[in-house]
């Protein structure tokens, strides 16, 4: 497969799974990140679940039912939501994931942020981190990333990416109610666990080009490396729980204490570059301030 087939697949063509979602909630809760929320596998009738229970018309007008009599139903969206991308059920059960929907938009506002490591979708540009060894530095200056919490959650993200080995996080989203300090919604987390074999290093670019990590993280990633608490037991263990288990095959659960390795690695080499004080980056308290009550005593 040609560099150009690869990235054509990778981005437009790669299909979205939902194992990949169920597991990617599992190791998130892993990770101690919590940013996920709440993902479990389901058995879907897409006839007596959707079709016949819905009273939406868009909704029911993208059933059909496929030569081999199978229920399908297709999305519609702006690209690559066509008939040829239809789910179906066998004939109408279908294996699917559920997410824990969110509260309201209009009770807990959130914005969608692009990433500032975002890929490039075209086939002809380039993204700054891609061509800029010191693109880091710039980032930090600029707001919100001036803001050390902003950045290490967009670092937390690169590694959790790496491990799940998704490449399309182009965008991620935040709750407004917590301002510079809410934490990065780790959403969307189809295109994880594609190819077991495959490591996308590149994913890896803030950690790398920024040098930068939670101590938290640190710390959980250097647990999930011991053999007693090893990342692919912990993960074979948590999942093994999810109705449709098995969720993950071997490959990629083994596929996971390697990229574990990965990432220790490069920190490991940051913290030989710029010393430990510099990369791992401990917990800001806040420290509340503190009200001095003058009493006015009369002195003898
Ligand atoms: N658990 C959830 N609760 C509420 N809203 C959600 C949840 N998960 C995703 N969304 C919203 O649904 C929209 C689409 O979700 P998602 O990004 O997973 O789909 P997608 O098909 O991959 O979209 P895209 O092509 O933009 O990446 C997003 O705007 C997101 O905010
Ligand atoms: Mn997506």
């Amino acid at each position: 497969m040609s560099k150009l087939r690869m990235i054509l697949f990778f981005y437009f063509v790669d299909y979205q799974r939902h194992n990949a979602e169920i597991a990617a909630f599992h190791l998130d809760r892993i990770l101690d990140f919590r940013r996920v929320p709440p993902v479990s596998g389901r058995l879907v009738n897409v006839t007596s679940d959707i079709l016949e229970v819905t009273s939406n018309a868009d909704l029911e007008s993208v059933f059909f039912v496929s030569p081999a009599n199978n229920v399908c139903f297709f999305a519609k969206c702006l690209y690559m939501c066509k008939t040829e991308y239809a789910v179906c059920g066998n004939p109408h059960t279908l294996e699917g994931s559920l997410s824990t929907f969110l509260p309201s938009l209009s009770f807990a506002p959130r914005l969608s942020v692009p990433s500032p490591w975002i890929r490039s979708y075209t086939f002809t540009g380039k993204e700054g981190w891609e061509v800029n060894t010191a693109y880091c530095d710039s980032i930090k200056q600029l707001p919100p990333y001036n803001n050390p919490q902003r950045l290490l959650g967009v670092i937390d993200m690169a590694v959790f990416d790496f491990l799940i080995g998704n490449m399309d996080r182009h965008h991620y989203e935040i709750f407004t109610k917590f301002g510079d300090d809410g934490f990065l919604l780790h959403l969307d987390n189809a295109r994880g666990f594609g190819q077991h074999s495959r490591d996308e290093t590149t994913i890896l670019a803030p950690l790398y080009q920024c040098c930068m990590l939670r101590e938290g993280t640190w710390q959980r990633l250097n647990l999930l490396a011991l053999p007693e608490y090893r990342l692919s037991d912990v993960m074979g263990e948590s999942l093994s729980h999810d109705s449709l288990s098995p969720i993950l095959t071997e490959p990629h659960l083994r596929a996971l204490d390697r990229r574990l390795q990965t990432v220790l690695m490069v920190v490991r080499r940051c913290i030989n570059v710029h010393g430990e004080e510099a990369v791992i980056q401990k917990k800001v308290k806040h420290i509340l301030p503190i009200t001095v009550h003058r009493h006015t005593s009369t002195l003898p």
